[in-house]
Order: C-alpha cells, then sequence, then structure tokens
C-alpha cells in the first residue's frame, strides 16, 4: 500500500481532535465540471499526484476511474453512486480511504470557475464567501453550480479544515478596461457585467511553466491557446494576461465542445422575437447544442471523432474551428504588437496535430512555421529551427496550481510543487 508522507499535525492545520499527533496529510484537488469530477490526491511534498482520476458522466451512466502514481487503477469502495456530484465525491472519498486507511486531508482545494469582480486570488471559503460563489452561479450555468456543490460536499466530508476556491476568472483581473469592457452603457460595467476571461489556473500554470523553460518569453508576448471541450486563448504580454478571447460567461470566443462562441447579439434577439424561445430554451442551445456539436449536425463534441469521421459535417465543424483559432491569434498579436511565442493547450491543443498543423498552416507572416515532425511527435517545441516565433505545446496542470493554493492555506511551503523535474528544452533565441 502507497504511503502518505507524514506531518506533524501542526503544520497540517485543523486535524481531527483525539488522533495522533503524527497523521498522514494529504492535499486534495477538486475540479467539478458540467458532467465530470477532476480529482487529484497530492502528498504533503511534492509535485507528483498519489492519485488522479476523474468521475464522467455524472448520472444513471456516470464512470468513476482513480489511478494510483504508477497507472494502477485503485480498487473503488462499494455500494457507492454516481448519481450525482455529492455522491460522486462521497465514492471518490471512500475508495481514497480505503487505499490509504490513515488519510489525512490537510487543506482542499476547489476550482471555482466565476469570481466575478471580487476574487483577484484564491481564498479560504467561509459561509460569506460561499454565499458570494452561489450568487456567481448565473454567469456560468454549466459549471459554477457544481463548483460550489463540490465544494458543500467537502465541507461535510471534512469538517473544520481549509477549504480553498481557486478562481478560473482571476488571472485575467488585472487586463486593461479596453479588454475588460463591453460598448455597452457605462452602469452595466459597474455593475458587473465585464468581460472576465476563465481557464486562468490553466493559464496561470502554463505561464509558470513558461518562465521555467523558457524564461527570455517572459519579457515577451505569448499567445496561449488552451483548447478543450470548453477553448480560450490569453494574450500574455510581459508574464501578465492582456486580453482573453472569453468574455462575461464561458460562452463568449471559440467555438467549444457543445457551445457557440462569438455569436451577433442580434441572433439572440432573433431567436427570442421571431422564433419565440424562452430563455431557457435559448440558453440550452448557446451552451449545450452548438459549438463543434452544433456545427456537425450533432455528430459529435468529440475532436477525435470529428477528426475521425473525415466527412462534410465534420470538415463544417473543424474548418470552423481552426478558423476562429487563427482570427483570434492574428486580434491577440495585432493588440500586443507582435508575437514571439504561441502555445497549445488543453485536449485539443496538447494531443490533436491536425488542430496544430491546420492552425498553423499560412502564417509564415507572423513567423510561424512548423515542423511537422515534431509536431507529429507532440514535442515541447513543435516551430522548425529557423521560425522567427516559437511554437510550443505545454500539458496543463489546473490540479497543481490547485494543490499550491490548498497547501499555503494549510500553512506548508510547497518550494517544489510545481518545479518538475524534467530538463528544460533548449529553445530558440528571440
Ligand atoms: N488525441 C486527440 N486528438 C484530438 N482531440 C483530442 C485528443 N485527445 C483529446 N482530444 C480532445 O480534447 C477535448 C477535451 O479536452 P479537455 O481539455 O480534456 O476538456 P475539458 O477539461 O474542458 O473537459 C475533446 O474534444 C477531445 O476530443
Ligand atoms: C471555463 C471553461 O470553459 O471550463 P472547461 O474548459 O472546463 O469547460
Ligand atoms: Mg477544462
Amino acid at each position: 500500500m502507497t504511503e502518505l508522507h507524514t506531518l506533524p499535525v501542526e503544520e497540517t492545520a485543523a486535524a481531527p481532535e483525539g488522533e495522533a499527533s503524527w497523521q498522514h496529510a494529504g492535499f486534495l484537488a477538486l475540479n467539478a465540471g458540467s458532467s465530470s469530477l477532476k480529482v487529484a490526491l497530492f502528498p504533503a511534498e511534492g509535485a507528483d499526484p498519489l492519485v488522479t482520476g476523474q468521475a464522467d458522466r455524472i448520472g444513471p451512466e456516470g464512470t468513476l476511474v482513480l489511478k494510483d502514481a504508477s497507472g494502477q487503477p485503485l480498487p473503488l469502495a462499494e455500494g457507492g453512486s454516481l448519481g450525482n456530484h455529492e455522491s460522486a465525491l462521497d465514492l471518490v472519498l471512500a475508495t481514497l480511504r480505503q487505499a490509504f486507511p490513515n488519510l489525512h486531508i490537510a487543506a482542499v482545494g476547489h476550482r471555482v470557475v466565476h469570481g466575478g469582480a471580487e476574487f483577484t486570488a484564491p481564498v479560504v471559503i467561509t459561509p460569506e464567501v460561499l454565499d458570494k460563489l452561489t450568487a456567481l452561479s448565473p454567469f456560468a450555468p454549466l459549471h459554477q453550480p457544481h463548483n460550489v456543490a463540490g465544494i458543500r460536499a467537502a465541507q461535510e466530508a471534512f469538517p473544520g479544515i481549509p477549504q480553498v476556491a481557486c478562481f478560473d476568472t482571476a488571472f485575467h483581473r488585472g487586463q486593461p478596461f479596453v479588454n475588460d469592457t463591453f460598448a455597452l452603457p457605462h452602469r452595466y460595467y459597474e455593475s458587473g457585467v465585464r468581460r472576465y476571461g476563465f481557464h486562468g489556473l490553466s493559464y496561470d500554470y502554463v505561464t509558470s511553466e513558461l518562465a521555467r523553460i523558457a524564461p527570455h518569453l517572459m519579457s515577451g508576448r505569448v499567445v496561449i491557446a488552451h483548447l478543450g471541450n470548453g477553448a480560450s486563448m490569453c494574450a500574455i504580454y510581459k508574464g501578465k494576461s492582456v486580453a482573453s478571447s472569453m468574455g462575461f460567461s464561458a460562452l463568449d470566443g471559440l467555438p467549444m465542445g457543445t457551445r457557440c462562441g462569438q455569436v451577433d447579439p442580434g441572433v439572440l434577439l432573433y431567436m427570442l422575437d421571431q422564433e419565440k424561445l424562452n430563455s431557457s430554451q435559448i440558453r440550452q442551445i448557446l451552451y449545450n447544442e452548438s459549438g463543434l456539436l452544433g456545427l456537425s449536425g450533432g455528430l459529435s463534441n468529440d475532436m477525435r471523432t470529428l477528426e475521425a469521421a473525415d466527412n462534410a459535417a465534420s470538415h463544417r465543424a473543424i474548418d470552423y474551428f481552426v478558423f476562429r483559432v487563427q482570427r483570434e491569434l492574428g486580434a491577440m498579436a495585432a493588440v500586443m504588437g507582435g508575437i514571439d511565442a504561441l502555445v497549445f493547450c488543453g485536449g485539443i491543443g496538447e494531443n490533436s496535430r491536425v488542430v496544430r498543423r491546420r492552425v498553423c498552416e499560412r502564417l509564415g507572416w507572423m513567423g510561424i512555421e512548423i515542423d511537422h515532425g515534431r509536431n507529429a511527435e507532440s514535442a515541447t517545441i513543435i516551430s522548425s529551427e529557423f521560425a522567427r516565433t516559437t511554437v510550443m505545446i505545454v500539458r496543463t496542470r489546473e490540479d497543481l496550481v490547485i494543490a499550491r493554493a490548498a497547501r499555503a492555506a494549510a500553512g506548508v511551503p510547497s518550494a517544489q510543487d510545481d518545479a518538475t523535474s524534467s530538463t528544460p528544452p533548449v529553445l530558440p533565441d528571440l
């Protein structure tokens, strides 16, 4: 059985009363999505999770796979259910306790998609904070209610230990006004109708990884393309977010698995006035029936399925996806006065050589030229040797950013938590 690192309880925040003074301490990072719950259990020290996994398709057909550090699936605890997020978390915890009978969780970190204008850094969750997060649910209906449910379930499971919210919006809060606003009457801006931007935990991780492996880029102009089931792009100028493709909600910008991306608001008026749809019908279309799924005529929201299908419907979806990524890339390079590096991450960005190749096609004028061999291998640097703009793949790790905040909340230093042991690749000079 795998042993957790041990810590004296004084260092692990509130250990349950009456337990011995040395406990097996761990930090839990939870990322509750619309139909999934991603989990990582970290030891007291070190960057490598002891357990990672996820519950998928939460509901009657839910599945749960948790793997140990060597990739072996953990035997699931008996008698649980994956009917909703609460029961899924219960089953996860029962499985972890079965594998680590002395498990003491010192702090839990949660990905929370929306932090509004107020939350610009991770925060320890109090009843007042939780009320504020709950009130933000209408702004991110696919994510926030599940984030809040995950927090409530974890509070019940671990009473008295610090629970920390880590926000997708926080990374973008320093953006200039022109990227933060819509051209609506200013009172909307003042009441919080702003372009928040999302995927901030991913951008935070990728930026810190770039600072490690390519520090010269921290004084330059970088576009990060987080292309997953949710997709967005971020312009990073001198290490800070200056523009993002997502806006008020996680709907704006690029098309996604089932979300529409940027759409003319006149279309919504047409749906309301001409088609007489109500707001929940429109919400259903924008969040659940659009994007790759909608464009492909219902074929799939999954890029792998679309690439394999290779027919007119899948071409429609992939062509539009690539077109919008290219368009956003041009816009972001324009606002930064050029581009030094393009970085792909997310399930599509990290794995789809087809999407990466197609996005980079005909961009020689931007200094973007990829090496097809390196792209096929999904190497860290995929640009050709003499290209002016570096094109890279960084495997994003939102869980590490969450674990870092959880450790901090428990008062545990995390000197090496994201200094991974791999040797930095050799990058061309700017
Ligand atoms: N080998 C691959 N080729 C193409 N697309 C892939 C591959 N592996 C994963 N993907 C795509 O990545 C997407 C999921 O990305 P991910 O970042 O895990 O999503 P999320 O975290 O938003 O649920 C899916 O569309 C999936 O098809
Ligand atoms: C904000 C968002 O779109 O998140 P995800 O990619 O997890 O759906
Ligand atoms: Mg994601």
